[in-house]
């Protein structure tokens, strides 16, 4: 697999906040990667550094083997949607169409029109005027036509209806098979696209959590039940995430590294299941927030102590 991006101990601090810490990882060429984490984790933040819109406090970001600030070679091939895109006042949904053909050099003008005609959006029509869901149906059609090698949709779909989200995503995938791209899609919404994603990157108070691909977090992160002894000893062996009990029963999501485990699980008398990625994104966030705040006791703990 070769990396359509790089990010290289990467720290973006903004006035006393560090919004990305030490982040390393790279964005896979022609893979579609969810860009998952809580509110404030760090996802916009790693976004305007592929895009150039900010260069980083410390470390290395490249996009295309080149770094992307104030680089026209890098940027042409680029298509950022963002979250609250916006558009010049006087624009009618035409005019962003004409004004992304003129940027984007792979524009494909026949996907443009299929998609405007698709999500229904009125071609004359001020911008300004649509609904919340309609501009951001804007955003998609030139993410999806613009089909630049290097695709960052940044939680695309405010407002955006069920019906007209599935479209997206039926429509992405879609295009994505016959035109192969890097795609990056950061979400909260991701029971709806887990089947999309081909790889995840959970980023967690500006540090990368999870970064593997989808296929590989299917086979590894499961679900056990039966009785609480039996799940804690299961628990034990392996990377305990999440684990919830009532009346002797209990519950865990644990990730595990052993081809074995599933054999183990059956001989402690458990039940197993996969473990969707929305419930590891979970488990991981919530188990993540735990070691802080147990490091945050304890360092507090030892000032009490020296004092
Ligand atoms: N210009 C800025 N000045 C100060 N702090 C900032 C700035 N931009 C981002 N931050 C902070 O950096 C952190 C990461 O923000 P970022 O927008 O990257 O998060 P996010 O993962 O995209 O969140 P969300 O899912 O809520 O959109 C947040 O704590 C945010 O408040």
């Amino acid at each position: 697999m070769t990396a359509a991006a790089t990010f290289s101990d990467v720290t973006m601090r903004f006035r006393g906040h560090t919004a990305l810490s030490g982040v390393t990882t790279e964005i896979q060429a022609d893979t579609i990667t969810g860009l998952l984490g809580r509110n404030g984790a760090g996802k916009t933040t790693m976004m305007q550094l592929l895009t150039g819109h900010r260069v980083p406090t410390s470390g290395q970001v490249q996009v295309l083997g080149e770094a992307p600030y104030e680089n026209d070679a890098v940027l042409s091939r680029l298509c950022f949607i963002k979250e609250n895109q916006r558009y010049p006042d006087q624009f009618r949904v035409c005019d962003a169409v004409s004004a992304a053909a003129a940027v984007f050099p792979d524009w494909d003008h026949d996907l443009a029109a299929q998609l405007v005609e698709d999500f229904e959006l009125p071609a004359k029509r001020t911008i300004k005027k649509l609904s919340r869901g309609m501009t951001s149906a804007v955003g998609i059609v030139l993410g999806l036509a613009s089909r630049a090698p290097v695709t960052l949709f940044d939680e695309p779909y405010l407002g955006l209806d069920a019906v007209a989200r599935q479209l997206f995503y039926d429509r992405l995938l879609a295009d994505y098979a016959e035109n192969p791209r890097t795609i990056v899609l950061s979400t909260h919404l991701i029971e709806e696209i887990s089947d999309l994603l081909e790889h995840v990157l959970l980023i967690d108070h500006g540090r990368v959590l999870l970064d593997a691909d989808a296929e590989t977090l299917r086979a590894t992160a499961l679900t056990v039940t039966g009785p609480a002894r039996q799940v804690a000893t299961f628990g034990a062996a392996h990377q305990l995430l999440q684990t919830e009990s009532m009346a002797g029963q209990s519950r865990a999501i644990v990730r595990t590294g052993t081809a074995t485990a599933h054999r183990m699980a059956t001989e402690l008398g458990l039940s197993v299941e996969p473990t969707s990625i929305q419930h590891l994104v979970v488990a991981m966030s919530l188990s993540s927030a735990a070691t802080d705040r147990a490091a945050a006791t304890a360092s507090s703990d030892l000032q009490g102590v020296s004092r």
